[in-house]
């Protein structure tokens, strides 16, 4: 037998003589099946879950300024609040923010409507449910998670503010997230903006009258549930709201001597 023979490299590996295994790795690769209980359990969820984060930051590293809309799933095309949801993210192309949205319909939809018709980039997070649902046709840009909590983490770390428009469950959910992330300072740069002075003032009342007035928040965390109507203000309260954090990075950024 030649030296060559004798010997078998596999990547770093180094094989010779009784040693060299009967197989390649790609014949046990390939050739096998073997039992599938793996792949439900948690060690191999967690691949799954980091190749959705890999996804995720993937596709939307390279976003311009964005803006996370929520809003209901149920709201129908002929309703107002659906315009409005159409106006916010038209606003937002026109101030050249990305709208991001759960790729949804209902108030998702109009967002990605808005924004898509007024030129902007609109995108959509959609979500695996137990009935079958693409995402909305207004999104150009879009990908689908398995986990709320991955998708929630790419609303969060690829946009710099949270628009809120009339919703149900999904909505609060995705607004007290939002407001607790600002008020333990985990997160420090983005405003949440409420759309509906109608529909959301019930909700900013009992916080006061029961949240405030039993001491579970501080005075100052009324200030996040910021609420308007008007779709031009969204923008304004956003860009203002951004050109005082940039001031607050600059004047703290470190001198040339520090
Ligand atoms: C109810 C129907 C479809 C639900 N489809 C959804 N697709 C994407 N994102 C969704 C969906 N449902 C909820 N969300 C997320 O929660 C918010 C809306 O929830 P709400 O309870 O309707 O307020 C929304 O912002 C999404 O991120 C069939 O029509």
């Amino acid at each position: 037998m030649t030296e060559e023979e004798n010997v078998r490299r596999a990547g770093p590996l180094t094989y010779r003589g009784s040693a060299i295994p009967a197989t390649t790795t790609d014949q046990r690769l390939l050739d096998r099946r073997g039992p599938t209980d793996w792949v439900h359990t948690d060690p191999w969820r967690v691949l799954r879950i980091q190749s959705e984060f890999v996804e995720g930051f993937g596709l939307l590293s390279e976003l311009p300024s964005a803006v996370s809309v929520f809003g209901s799933a149920r709201i129908r095309p002929d309703s107002e609040y659906y315009r409005l949801g159409e106006q916010v993210g038209a606003r937002l192309a026109e101030a050249g923010y990305a709208t991001i949205t759960g790729g949804g319909p209902g108030m998702m939809e109009a967002a990605n409507k808005g924004a898509q018709q007024a030129g902007g980039l609109s995108v959509g997070l959609g979500i695996e449910l137990p009935f079958e649902q693409s995402l909305n046709p207004y999104v150009d840009m879009g990908v689908t998670f398995r986990y709320f909590f991955v998708r929630k983490t790419m609303f969060v770390k690829y946009s710099q503010a949270f628009v809120v428009l009339p919703g149900g469950f999904g909505t609060l959910d995705e607004l007290f997230e939002a407001i607790t992330l600002v008020q333990t300072k985990k997160v420090t740069r983005f405003p949440v903006v409420l759309v509906g002075t109608e529909f959301w003032g019930g909700l900013r009342d009992w916080v006061e009258s029961s949240l405030l007035k039993h001491n579970l928040i501080s005075p100052q965390d009324m200030d996040l549930l910021y609420m308007t109507d008007d779709p031009d203000e969204v923008i304004s309260v956003i860009q203002r709201s951004h050109r005082h954090l940039e001031d607050t990075f600059e004047r703290d950024r470190p001198g040339p001597s520090s």
